[in-house]
């Protein structure tokens, strides 16, 4: 598609990572999270990972680092765009990147000067973790590992389709399920607002330099869950708190957590909850049973803001 070595200016899509890192002039430094993928196979597979259905007219990546997945991400935006030349209904599609070191933002417009004039290209630099959000209709990332569940979880609620890697530690609790070793707090709170599935596992030898653990692609379908919370925000502090006590039994966590799910009367939903399933432990209750139990605590537990 294009001659790699020319830089700005260049096409998109084949960028080879290591002479973007060349000319980025500055080493990918692991104390600032900055592991850059440079497995071209790894790179090509990752923006196809979206849901077939998925609203690609405004994507978004977070931590764009010397833009060897930027690049990717403009050659899907170039050819959605081309497919729908003529169209007049559509607006044109578009990528924004966040990115927090100041030298690797500088290089992104420079790298990518053409798209950036083109309207195709915005750089973001800032955190993550605080900048304003652009309207994105789906995220693909490689994260920043020291923050990603911070920003998985800044994501998550905006019900888009995000495909992200993470630790695959980390992948692995977000989508285990109910009796799973790795089933937590992570997967009940990332499944209620996604289905979730590791897509792809990718070995260490795949970034430079290469981070100390595997890592995973995770794909998040947003979804309705299929059970109903009345107060979202006191489900997921309810579901972190029995967590907390999970080897415990749930009438146990329940008592003793009253002061983290905000309940004021934990021994009124004890009373209230069927012996079945207080017997049981949380790390086999599934997402649902926590919300009927979160319902019944709301009902009965006289529960206060945290
Ligand atoms: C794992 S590297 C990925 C780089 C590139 N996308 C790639 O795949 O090669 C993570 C990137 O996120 C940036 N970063 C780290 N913390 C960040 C934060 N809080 N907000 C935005 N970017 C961040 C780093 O500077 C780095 O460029």
């Amino acid at each position: 598609m294009t001659d790699s070595s020319t830089g700005a200016g260049a096409a998109y899509g084949d960028r080879d990572p290591d002479a973007l890192a060349r000319r980025a002039g500055e080493r990918a430094n692991p104390d600032r999270d900055q592991h850059f993928l440079v497995d071209d196979r790894v790179l090509d597979r990752i923006p196809a990972y979206l849901p077939d259905d998925a609203d690609a007219s405004h994507l978004l990546e977070i931590g764009g680092g010397a833009g060897a997945l930027t690049d990717r991400l403009l050659a899907a935006v170039v050819a959605r765009n081309g497919d729908r030349e003529g169209d007049a209904v559509d607006a044109p599609g578009r990528l924004s990147v966040i990115e927090r070191d100041g030298t690797f933002a500088d290089f992104l417009r420079e790298e990518f000067a053409t798209a950036v004039d083109d309207g195709l290209l915005d750089v973001i630099e800032g955190d993550a973790l605080d900048v304003d959000l652009p309207p994105f209709t789906a995220c693909v990332a490689n994260l920043p590992y020291g923050v990603s569940s911070e920003i998985a979880f800044r994501l998550l609620p905006e019900g888009k389709p995000l495909v992200l890697m993470f630790q695959a530690e980390f992948a692995e609790r977000m989508v285990a399920s109910a009796g799973e070793s790795a089933y937590g707090r992570l997967s009940v709170s990332a499944q209620h607002y996604a289905a979730v599935e590791i897509v792809e596992r990718v070995p260490k030898e795949a970034f430079d330099p290469q981070p100390a653990v595997e890592s995973a692609v995770v794909r998040c379908t947003p979804r309705d869950p299929d059970y109903e919370v009345g107060d979202e925000a006191f489900f997921l502090r309810f579901v972190k708190a029995l967590f907390t006590q999970r080897r415990k039994t749930v009438r146990n966590a329940v008592r003793n957590t009253g002061h983290i799910s905000g309940l004021d009367e934990p021994e009124a939903v004890v009373d209230a909850a069927d012996e079945d399933l207080l017997r049981r432990r949380p790390g086999d209750l599934d997402p649902s049973a926590f919300a009927a139990l979160a319902e019944l605590a709301r009902e009965h537990g006289s529960p206060t803001e945290v």
